[in-house]
């Protein structure tokens, strides 16, 4: 299977996780978008954040992330504000199939209530963050996403067989039997 299978959500959401194991099963290399920005800044990104504010990081993950999307075949997993700039949007569902693993944020908080190292959940309140953030972002996932992957029950391991199995559909699969597996998270 050529060309790029990209992961996109929430922090929290599972794209490291589910895109590490989804990468093995499909014998691709995994790239995690973060990472790469960390490489090219040469700092965390929390720092970067920190020091010159959101947009310079935003400019740099569009580069890096039309950069990533024109290499060659791999499992992408993006940071969780790949889907704010349209270009983003646009290139992202151009260049491979993408997934948006969903989540409650309620849930996301569950997983990430003792992180100190996502940026913007360094706040009084993460909950409310991660709410607020899921009230502006949900859509814009939604709209880059050819699939939607409900991450609340199913382990790591079902997930990942699920986006296998969306896969093997290939891109011609009718919209009902998209929405019927859908459903199924
Ligand atoms: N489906 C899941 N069920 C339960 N826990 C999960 C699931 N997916 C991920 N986790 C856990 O949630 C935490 C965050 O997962 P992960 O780092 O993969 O998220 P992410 O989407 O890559 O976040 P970020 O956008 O901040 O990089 C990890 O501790 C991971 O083990
Ligand atoms: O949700 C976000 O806006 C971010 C998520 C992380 O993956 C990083 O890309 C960065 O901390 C910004
Ligand atoms: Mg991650």
């Amino acid at each position: 299977m050529a060309g790029h299978v990209i992961l996109i959500g929430l922090p929290g959401a599972g794209k490291t996780t589910v895109g590490r194991q989804l990468a093995r099963r499909l014998q691709l290399p995994f790239v995690d978008s973060d990472a790469v920005i960390e490489e090219r800044l040469g700092c965390s990104i929390r720092e970067f954040f920190e020091r010159e504010g959101e947009e310079p990081f935003r400019d740099v993950e569009e580069a890096v992330l039309d950069e990533l999307t024109r290499g060659e075949s791999c499992v992408l997993s993006t940071g969780g504000g790949a889907v704010l700039r349209p270009a983003n949007r646009q290139r992202l569902r151009a260049r491979g199939r993408v997934f948006y693993l969903r989540s409650t944020p309620e849930e996301l908080y569950r997983r990430l209530r003792h992180d100190r190292t996502r940026p913007l959940l360094q706040v009084a309140d993460p909950l409310q963050r991660l709410r607020d953030l899921y009230a502006v972002r949900d859509s814009l996932y939604r709209e880059t996403a050819h699939y939607v992957i409900e991450t609340g029950r199913p382990t790591v391991a079902t997930l990942v067989n699920m986006i296998l199995m969306q896969l093997e559909l290939g891109d011609g699969a009718p919209p009902s039997v998209q929405a019927q597996a859908q459903a199924h998270g």
